[in-house]
């Protein structure tokens, strides 16, 4: 084993050696290989131990570290992409296969377009149990939600809804951000702060000409919640991913002949929201509830929402560059040029007052000619929405068009160019802000749940 060294297009097999989890330390093991290669191990740590967990608990507690672990290996899958993949320590049956074959093919979805990659006749799970297997039990889980929170405004606007509706709640998130921390300690609600540490030699591989690329870090992170929930004993795994992130950038194919949908943020769209919570319920426990908050909610709507708030003004950032496990992170919290900022700054103009939005950026990025390619993306002219976490162009069109009709901003220079240049070509009925606040009919929010907050959001 010694002799083995990374070769990224002579790798024949990735494998998921086995996983494990310690009740004494809280600690999950998730052990994957290429070939012969050295063991990739991750692992998750959940505060609380030690743990307890007997009969049908531990039965669907083993389970959700299985699918975890699945999951999970995406990581290190995209490192090599080989043609053959082995579950080698448990066997899955074909309803696990085809999620996971969703959840790689679409979750990969980006790396793949940009790397120049097809994977679709790469990726097969083998599932040798048969398929029909006993239904979950339920757990006799109690009453209360492990929301996750990202730092930005969605999770906060959840969080506060879900305050508003009286539900017990604890406050949690993945990994070592310290922006985090402080927007979870100012919630003052109950916190949980799990620990994930990626195998060190994936960094290593990346220098040695892995691929890499975009990966559906929500589905990772829903795993991880649905594990701790079940350690814990609770009934709601909540995520904050609203309507518009189910909808793609169109990409014109290389030779041009025709245009296809690539989803940077797919694994926060209601295709993985609705067959991973309903995967869940069947397989894992039948009384956890997986949900998205925001889902019958666009970009627009919950920036409606957010403005309501004023109390994370000075702590929360949606900007991504804070995230990244090494390297640097941006001084105040926005960097201010990268698409998330772009639009968080548009969304929000809308909805607060002038002087409110320039004093959370530090900057007026609508009165940056500089920045007009980045807004443009944006709007969708002449340029194909950015692969990041952003609205779809129409709530960005209908963002921009509010703001004209604003005297505190319709003289900004991207404001200006809009209404000077974009607008002209763009068609008059498909600009407005009112249809894009209309509450979807598509989620998976428990329905008592939904009967309060419906009121909360059309408001
Ligand atoms: C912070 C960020 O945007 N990271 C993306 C960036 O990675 P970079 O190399 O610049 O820094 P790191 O994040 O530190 O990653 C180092 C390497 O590790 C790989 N990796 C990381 C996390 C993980 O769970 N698995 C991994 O394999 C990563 O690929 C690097 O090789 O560019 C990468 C390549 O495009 C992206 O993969 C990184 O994205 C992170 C996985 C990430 O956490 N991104 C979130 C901020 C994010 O995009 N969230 C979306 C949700 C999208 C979805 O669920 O599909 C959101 O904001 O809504
Ligand atoms: N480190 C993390 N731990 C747990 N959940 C996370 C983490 N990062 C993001 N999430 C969750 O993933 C989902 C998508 O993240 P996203 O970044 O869109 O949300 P956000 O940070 O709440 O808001 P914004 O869109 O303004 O950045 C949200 O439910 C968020 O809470």
């Amino acid at each position: 084993m010694s002799q083995w060294s990374f070769q990224r297009d002579a790798i024949h097999a990735f494998r998921f050696v086995r996983c494990g989890f310690d009740a004494a330390t809280g600690i999950a093991q998730l052990v994957y290989a290429f070939d012969d290669g050295p063991e990739l191990v991750e692992t998750i740590t959940v505060p609380g131990a030690p743990f307890a967990v007997e009969g049908a608990r531990a039965a669907a507690l083993e389970k959700a570290l299985q699918l975890l672990h699945l999951i999970a290996g995406v990581s290190y899958y995209k490192a090599a992409v080989p043609g053959e993949i082995r579950v080698e320590s448990y066997a899955i049956d074909p309803e696990t296969a085809a999620l996971l074959e969703t959840v790689y093919l679409n979750g990969l979805g980006e790396f793949a377009y940009r790397n120049g990659l097809d994977l679709r006749e790469r990726i097969r799970f083998s599932a040798p149990l048969e398929s029909g297997s006993t239904p979950a039990p339920a757990l006799g889980l109690r009453e209360h939600a492990l929301v996750a929170i990202g730092g930005g405004k969605d999770s906060l606007v959840s969080i506060e809804a879900l305050r508003s509706a009286g539900v017990d709640q604890t406050v949690t998130w993945i990994g070592g951000s310290q922006l985090i921390a402080d927007c979870a300690a100012r919630t003052g609600l109950p916190t949980l702060n799990i620990g994930r540490a990626l195998a060190p030699q994936l960094f290593d591989y990346n220098r040695e000409g892995a691929w890499n690329g975009h990966i559906p870090v929500t589905a990772v992170n829903s795993a991880i919640l649905v594990f701790a929930a079940i350690l814990h004993g609770v009934d709601q795994v909540v995520f904050s991913n609203e309507h518009s992130a189910s909808y793609g950038s169109l990409i014109t194919t290389p030779d041009g002949s025709s245009t296809a949908e690539v989803n940077h943020q797919w694994s926060k769209g209601w295709a993985f929201e609705s067959a991973f919570g309903d995967h869940i319920q069947r397989r894992v426990a039948a009384d956890l509830q997986y949900y998205s908050l925001l889902r019958p909610l666009s970009e627009l709507a919950v920036a409606r929402q957010f403005a309501k708030l004023d109390r994370y003004d000075a702590h929360f950032s949606s900007c991504n560059r804070n995230f990244h496990i090494r390297g640097e992170r941006p001084a105040n919290r926005w960097c201010g040029v990268c698409p998330k900022c772009h639009f968080v700054f548009l969304a929000l103009a809308p909805f607060m007052p002038k002087p409110r939005l320039v004093g959370i950026f530090g900057r007026n990025l609508l009165d940056e000619a500089s920045q007009t390619p980045g807004f443009d993306a944006l709007l969708e002219f002449q340029d194909h929405k950015p692969f990041e976490c952003v609205g779809e162009g129409r709530e960005s069109r209908a963002a921009m068009t509010a703001l004209v009709q604003r005297p505190e901003w319709r003289e900004d220079a991207i404001v200006e160019r809009f209404q000077r240049v974009i607008r002209p070509q763009l068609d008059e009925a498909g600009l407005a802000s009112e249809p894009l606040m209309a509450i979807d009919a598509q989620h998976r929010i428990p329905a008592r749940l939904w009967e309060r907050l419906r009121a909360h959001f059309a408001a």
